[in-house]
């Protein structure tokens, strides 16, 4: 128990340090100036990156090696006609959960959607109405040496997709734990299922999150909140996630196809008007928020992350089979 009471300290203290200092403005990137002048009128977006001159990590190598970790897969489909993709994730035996070949999928089809210009909307859920039980617990068994690796492939993905010039809804279904919850804070916004149940649980499991949720949580709920999801690792029914402002819509109880109706959600508010100023206004957006500290803050979390992974409690805790009921 004084063990567990030990890292339990620590996660806390890791999750605690992880509060960036206040965002500076950045200047409107190049990109979205250009944007703006007409001459990417077609595109409208230049990859934030490269309006902050953030140089992406050689994830090659690391990407080989999470591609040999099997089991599932991460799909994509993309809808010229009303500007809408939807990325789903396939494991449905394991609830959605991520292997490291889901990972590289999810990779490759960020890669897809940077390069589609007639797009302007994403919706990422996963099969069989459950969004994402967190890390497939087969691959976080075998990857026990491979944490802040996995961490920085996972943080590149997401950050690219949080950064798509597309408006992008995280469609929460079922259990939506640890990984999954962290999954659907690199969306712009998140439809609830009226069943759903979302946690940040790797609290629980001896670790501080993996894939930025701490980074985004703070930006998107603010220090207090951030703190309160992370270090109590509640469950939040959609009532409750809706007050604490983590949801953004909690669907009808009688829905027959929550899809259709979060594609619907997404036309009425979000995509009713021309798609590429659609696209220049979400890349104006990001230009804005996204400044070198936001990087600076996902290499802190990789590095804290990393003395939590293949520690004793989160050893403890698969040992212990735990679920998160
Ligand atoms: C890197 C990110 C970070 C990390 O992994 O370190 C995290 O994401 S921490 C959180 C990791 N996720 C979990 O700990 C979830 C564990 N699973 C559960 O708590 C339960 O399965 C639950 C509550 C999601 C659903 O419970 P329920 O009783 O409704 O169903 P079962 O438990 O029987 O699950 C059905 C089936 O799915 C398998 N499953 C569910 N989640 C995972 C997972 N994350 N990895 C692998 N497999 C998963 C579960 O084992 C069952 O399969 P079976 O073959 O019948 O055992």
């Amino acid at each position: 128990m004084a063990l567990m009471r030990k890292s339990n300290t620590l996660c806390s203290r890791v999750l605690k340090v992880l509060q960036p200092s206040s965002s500076v403005m950045s200047p409107c990137g190049a990109g979205a100036a250009q944007a703006l002048s007409g001459e990417q009128q077609t595109c409208g977006w230049a990859p934030a990156r490269k309006l902050h001159s953030f140089k992406r990590p050689n994830l090659h190598a690391i990407r080989n090696q999470l591609a040999r970790f099997e089991g599932g897969s991460v799909e994509l489909e993309m809808n010229n006609d009303n500007g809408i993709a939807i990325l789903t994730l396939n494991n449905p035996r394991r609830m959605n959960s991520m292997t490291g070949k889901m990972m590289v999928d999810m990779a490759d089809k960020v890669s897809e959607l940077e390069e589609w210009h007639e797009g302007k909307a994403l919706i990422m859920r996963g099969v069989d109405g459950n969004l994402c039980t967190g890390g497939d617990l087969t691959f976080v068994r075998k990857a026990l040496h491979y944490g802040e690796e996995m961490a920085a492939y996972q943080h590149d993905t997401l950050t690219r997709l949080l950064n798509l010039p597309l408006i992008s809804v995280a469609l929460v279904q079922g259990h939506t734990l640890g990984g999954g919850a962290e999954l659907s804070t690199a969306c712009d916004f998140r439809v609830m299922s009226s069943s759903a149940k979302i946690g940040f649980v790797q609290i629980k499991m001896g670790l501080s999150t993996a894939w930025g949720a701490a980074t985004r949580l703070t930006r998107l709920l603010g220090r207090r909140k951030a703190i309160d999801l992370l270090c109590s690792a509640k469950i939040l029914l959609p009532d409750a996630a809706l007050r604490e402002g983590l949801v953004d819509y909690v669907l009808p109880k009688i829905c027959d196809d929550e899809l259709a109706e979060t594609t619907n959600w997404l036309l009425r508010n979000l995509c009713a008007y021309d798609t590429n100023i659609t696209r220049v206004v979400k890349s104006l957006v990001v230009s804005a928020e996204l400044s070198m500290d936001h990087y600076q803050a996902l290499d802190a979390e990789r590095k804290l992350f990393g003395q939590t992974w293949g520690g004793p409690v989160q050893r403890k805790m698969l040992d212990a089979n735990v679920k998160h009921k």
